[in-house]
């Protein structure tokens, strides 16, 4: 009998709580690859050996070789994928992918061109989007689609477990088919996703405290599992920053560490559900050599019309809240991380 049970687990690794990666192979003999699992995408990329030596993001990671791989399918289309923190370029191969020891024949590209920004301090080698077919690119089928096609899994769902301190041991967990009991107590409130073919729900307030600040009359939420932080509307950010007085700073908003414990929570209003933030759970505490450096985990960003104005939920989020993707019933469910 399938000694997965029709779930199959993938650790991940914790990398400053800001990426959280797991292993898959591509080819045959098995070439290894960290990748981000990204519900904000749906294409699989990784850096590839034809790839200009002065792209300095890939020649610091990982990168295919077709010619090293006896199951390797030339394909040769053009890729491009914009994300709004770089871009990548590059060319779409065939071969089999191995992901939580499931195989499945898949379309991917090799990217021969990365923005130095950001991914030169990725820790990842490569995207394997998670997201719904109708936002991949070029119309290839994800990985998780062809995995579905396959009738192994108990059910056709992901969950995701992102742990909050780098120490922790497993960083993380991705489980294909299920959840891992193991991660989250109590039980799942589930949402359901706003538009067929996104991780987006409708999100019903963001409070302060207790006062709903934001997304009054209601607004858009993906919930991304690649991003680090949680981002909102620049202007929204900028008056909750005020809020809670932080400054922006080259890096980021920052708040002087001895104020944090005076902070309040931030509360995301969705489903019929009240998802609150604590400073624990938004305040990057980091100790540096000239003292500690409080960072707070929310970003603006202004995504433009249609997809935006958009929040987006992201590790920091989904840390605190263990998070089932459910692609049978088209909803995200949400428990309490352990
Ligand atoms: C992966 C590309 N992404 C990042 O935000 C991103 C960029 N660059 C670096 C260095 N890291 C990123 N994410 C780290 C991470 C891993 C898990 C949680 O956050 C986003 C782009 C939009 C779709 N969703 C994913």
């Amino acid at each position: 009998d399938d000694p997965t049970n029709g779930t199959a687990p993938t650790p991940l690794t914790n990398y400053l709580d800001t990426q959280y990666f797991g292993e898959i192979s591509i080819g045959s003999p098995a070439q290894m690859f960290n990748v981000v699992f990204d519900t904000g995408s749906a294409n699989l990329w990784v850096p590839s050996q034809s790839c200009s030596p002065f792209s300095t993001a890939c020649f610091t990671h990982n990168r295919y070789d077709g010619s090293r791989s006896r199951t390797h399918i030339d394909n040769g289309t053009g890729f491009s994928i914009q994300y709004a923190s770089g871009t990548v370029r590059g060319f779409l191969s065939e071969d089999v992918v191995v992901i939580g020891g499931i195989p499945v024949v898949q379309v991917f590209a090799e990217a021969t061109a990365l923005s130095a920004m950001p991914f030169i301090f990725a820790k990842f080698d490569g995207v394997l989007g998670m997201g719904y077919p109708n936002v991949a690119i070029d119309g290839i089928t994800p990985v998780f689609d062809g995995i579905m096609s396959q009738h192994i899994l108990k059910e056709e769902v992901f969950s995701v477990y992102y742990s909050r301190d780098p120490q922790h041991s497993p960083g993380g967990e991705l489980v294909l088919g299920g959840t891992d009991p193991d991660y989250y107590t109590g039980t799942f409130n589930y949402v359901a996703t706003e538009e067929m073919g996104k991780w987006e729900v409708t999100m019903k307030g963001v409070s302060v405290g207790d006062r709903i600040m934001f997304c009054v009359e209601g607004c858009t939420a993906v919930i991304d599992t690649g991003s680090s932080y949680i981002t909102g509307p620049a202007s929204s950010v900028s008056e909750l920053m005020t809020t809670i007085g932080a400054q922006l700073d080259e890096s980021g908003y920052k708040v002087n560490c001895e104020l944090v414990k005076t902070l309040p929570s931030v509360t995301f209003h969705l489903g019929g559900q009240e998802y609150e933030l604590s400073h624990e759970d938004y305040i990057l505490w980091q100790t540096e050599l000239e003292g500690d450096v409080c960072t707070v985990t929310f970003r603006g960003l202004d995504v433009p019309p249609p997809t935006g104005p958009i929040w987006i939920l992201g590790a920091n989020f989904i840390a605190r809240y263990y998070t089932e993707f459910d692609r049978e019933n088209n909803r995200i469910g949400f428990a309490t991380a352990v």
